[in-house]
């Protein structure tokens, strides 16, 4: 599925105004609307911590009347950042038919939230768990090591853990949404039966002298306003590649990605790790530990500090010459990260317009910035003053790319709306395995 391709001419950031049209997106009324991007039961099991939520039965609710859905208002009369995520998600779910709670609305913004939106035959407990007995699988999801898989008999034992009279501990009910913690593989290892096909002569060769021209050349900079860089193509083709393996190696490993979900039980369409400090979706906070597993996260790995370091130096080069300021520092201030997380989109993978507002006081306060690189499949980045998709601008981010925002481009809102599919360097693909898809990085400063 390719929901943003064709919508909107890419012109660097500086297109005028978007229009979402929600024709395109067939039966849904709002953009962010897509489908599941969790892997539905292959059989494989994940190791799922799951915790008591409210001990409300979903069933409990009249489908269609709307009671179960969260919405954005609710959302937004806090101030803290991420859950503006929610905002953009979908305003129903795709598979209406079949979906055993018809959380669906005709209201276009955070009405629903498309929680897994899994159809089930069976009644579900919780509004992310849904079983699948449609065996149709999409792209995606047989891409997804990543399976929140129940059987009926789960969910009655679900369903009775859930209900508040045979829960032990009473603490738990109001305690953590299920956290899916089976290891994601952004690299898998090929299958004996499948014939890769290497990229042709001809391909591998534009590639290879578009690469060394990139490296006699350096990147080419872009200021696209007061404090946010882009810096195109400014990670080599092997330090892309090493990023993949050390990313592929701390994902699979203790502390690695899992599918991450917010307090109402709305997962984020993405995999997610996080290096140096723990980000819980859940309560917005960093913390030492995961909440759900208590394991700590991995360091950042020194060589990802370095070029971190670098791309501001290189930033504050361009600002400088740009601006014709002795004083780059003051447009867009450095920073020593020491937190890192890392998202890896799938290829119905997406992140609503949102800010990074969760890192402390002074770290906002001074504009320390957030560096990202991208590595994979091409994005279309969203950036704007306000939530409002139609007012933003777009950037596509491609393999190589490091965009930094800091300074008086901290608070900006942004988003990710579409990867686009077999877009990646093929050489990066053939180096590493990695899936299709988009890797992420951001770094910031707590
Ligand atoms: O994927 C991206 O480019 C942006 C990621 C992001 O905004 C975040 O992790 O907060
Ligand atoms: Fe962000």
């Amino acid at each position: 599925m390719n929901r943003g391709r064709g919508r909107i001419a890419h012109t660097r950031g500086r297109s005028p105004p978007m229009r979402w049209s929600p024709r395109r997106y067939g039966q849904s009324n709002h953009p962010d609307s897509h489908g599941p991007d969790v892997g539905v039961g292959d059989g494989r099991s994940a190791s799922t911590s799951w915790r008591v939520k409210d001990g409300r039965k979903s069933s409990q609710n009249t489908p269609g009347d709307g009671s179960s859905q969260n919405t954005g208002t609710q959302l937004g009369s806090s101030n803290n950042s991420r859950e503006s995520y929610s905002y953009e998600r979908g305003s129903g779910c795709s598979n209406m038919e079949k979906c055993h709670l018809k959380q669906n609305s005709p209201n276009a913004l955070g009405s629903c939230f498309e929680q897994n939106h899994k159809v089930a035959s069976v009644p579900c407990i919780e509004k992310d768990v849904h079983v699948d007995v449609s065996n149709k699988l999409n792209t995606d999801e047989q891409q997804s090591d990543t399976v929140l898989s129940l059987k009926p008999a789960d969910v009655d034992a679900l369903s009775a853990s859930n209900n508040p009279k045979n829960t032990a501990d009473p603490k738990m009910q109001n305690s953590y949404q299920p956290v899916s913690v089976d290891h994601f593989d952004i690299c898998p290892p090929k299958e004996s039966t499948t014939i890769t096909l290497k990229p042709s002569l001809l391909l591998q060769n534009r590639e290879r002298r578009n690469e060394s021209k990139r490296n006699m050349n350096p990147f080419n900079g872009i200021v696209y306003r007061p404090g946010m860089v882009l810096l195109k193509g400014y990670i080599p083709l092997n330090d892309q590649v090493k990023i993949v393996k050390k990313c592929r190696d701390l994902g699979v490993g203790s502390g690695g990605f899992y599918q991450p979900g917010y307090r109402d039980g709305a997962k984020l369409h993405l995999k997610m790790m996080c290096l140096g400090k723990n980000w819980d979706p859940q309560t917005r906070e960093y913390g030492d530990s995961r909440p759900f597993d208590g394991v700590k996260p991995p360091n950042i790995p020194d060589e990802f500090l370095e070029l971190v370091e670098k791309a501001i130096r290189d930033s504050h080069a361009l600002i400088k010459q740009e601006s014709k300021t002795e004083n780059p520092e003051k447009i867009l201030p450095g920073m020593s990260p020491n937190i890192c997380l890392v998202n890896f989109y799938l290829q119905n993978g997406h992140l609503g317009l949102h800010q990074d507002r969760d890192e402390s006081q002074e770290s906002l306060r001074q504009g320390f910035p957030v560096v990202s690189f991208s590595i994979g499949d091409k994005a279309d980045f969203l950036y704007g003053d306000e939530r409002d998709l139609d007012k933003a601008q777009k950037v596509e981010l491609e393999s190589g790319d490091v965009l930094i925002f800091g300074g008086k481009s901290r608070h900006i809102f942004h988003g990710v709306t579409a990867i686009h599919t077999n877009t990646a360097p093929k050489l990066l693909l053939g180096e590493t395995n990695l899936r299709h898809g988009r890797l992420n990085l951001t770094f910031r400063q707590y």
